[in-house]
């Protein structure tokens, strides 16, 4: 039987890498509000692309998480690998910053059928190619990709589904949204930072999964949307195992420098009812 695919958070933090040389990270900056990790995953990020208004964000909230140090200086000093898109989003001031600065800015206008987080997920497997780097070793994280408009969320979780075989994260508003694909998958969450509330939600349409490391786990449970769905469920292992036989969204609760979030929202779960939720 083929090996479970591992699914780990071990990126959001130093600590939690296991430090091995092939580990990669790329990050696309989106345009909605940056979550607090921002500049640590800016910081040890191979790739950093701006998906066009991202660009905004950047020049905008990147001086305002990181105060103490001028605005200016921070500019400077988180200049992206480039900026991409049909560039409608990007202000004429920002885009002269990053310009005058030497960043590429490629305009894909042409294209009005793909919006430019695929964009720049496309540019994102061409470098990985070009570098002969292994998917299995990347990580892309799209800061920026839950919240706001529920058009471009919807868009952002359906991109994940035309990417199963990418470890592509999905970050904002105190969410991280990842796929957990047809088959076998062992989570592994970083239970410091993430939880303990999650998700396992069949966007595609019908799903038989069962689980493991759940409060309330699936057993052979069909799940659809209009029925029954795996939310407000809390994670109670280190390993969650998950095994569909379609494509699920795994979500969770992203706390301190998730982005968002700030208020209470049933953070310390009451005593196991047994029942489901
Ligand atoms: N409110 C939002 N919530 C979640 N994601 C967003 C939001 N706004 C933008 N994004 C993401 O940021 C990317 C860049 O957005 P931007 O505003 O620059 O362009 P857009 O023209 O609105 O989007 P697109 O061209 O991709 O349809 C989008 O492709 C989308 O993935
Ligand atoms: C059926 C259909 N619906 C919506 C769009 C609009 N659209 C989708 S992605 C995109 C690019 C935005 O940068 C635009 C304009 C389309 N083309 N086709």
């Amino acid at each position: 039987m083929a090996e479970p695919r591992v699914l780990s958070s071990a990126f959001l933090s130093d600590k939690g890498s296991n430090g091995a040389a092939s580990e990669q990270l790329a990050v696309v900056l989106l345009n909605w509000t940056l979550p607090e990790l921002t500049p640590a995953l800016w910081a040890r990020a191979k790739l950093r692309v701006c998906a066009d208004g991202g660009a905004n964000r950047l020049f905008d909230e990147l001086p305002r998480m990181l105060p103490g140090v001028e605005a200016a200086a921070v500019r400077a000093q988180y200049l992206p690998t480039i900026i991409k898109g049909d560039l409608d989003s990007i202000r004429l001031d920002v885009r002269a910053f990053y310009q005058a600065a030497g960043v590429p800015i490629v305009d894909l206008s042409d294209d009005q059928d793909s919006t430019d987080l695929q964009k720049c997920i496309e540019y994102v497997r061409r470098q990985a190619e070009e570098q002969s780097l292994r998917l299995c070793d990347l990580t892309l994280v799209a800061l920026g990709a839950l919240g706001g408009r529920l058009d471009h969320t919807l868009s952002n979780l359906s991109t994940l589904h035309a990417h199963p075989d990418l470890n592509l994260v999905l970050l904002g508003d105190g969410n991280l949204s990842r796929l957990a694909p047809a088959g076998r998958c062992v989570i592994r969450p970083d239970r410091r930072l993430e939880g303990p509330t999650c998700g396992l939600v069949p966007c595609t349409g019908p799903a038989v999964a069962t689980s493991s490391g759940l409060r309330w786990n699936l057993d052979r449970t069909a799940m659809h949307f209009g029925g029954l769905v795996s939310t407000s469920n809390i994670i109670e292992a280190d390993e969650v195992a998950v095994e569909s036989d379609a494509h699920l969204v795994w979500t969770t609760k992203l706390r301190g420098g998730g982005g968002g979030g700030t208020h209470s929202d049933g953070e310390e779960p009451r005593a196991a009812s047994g029942a489901a939720p």
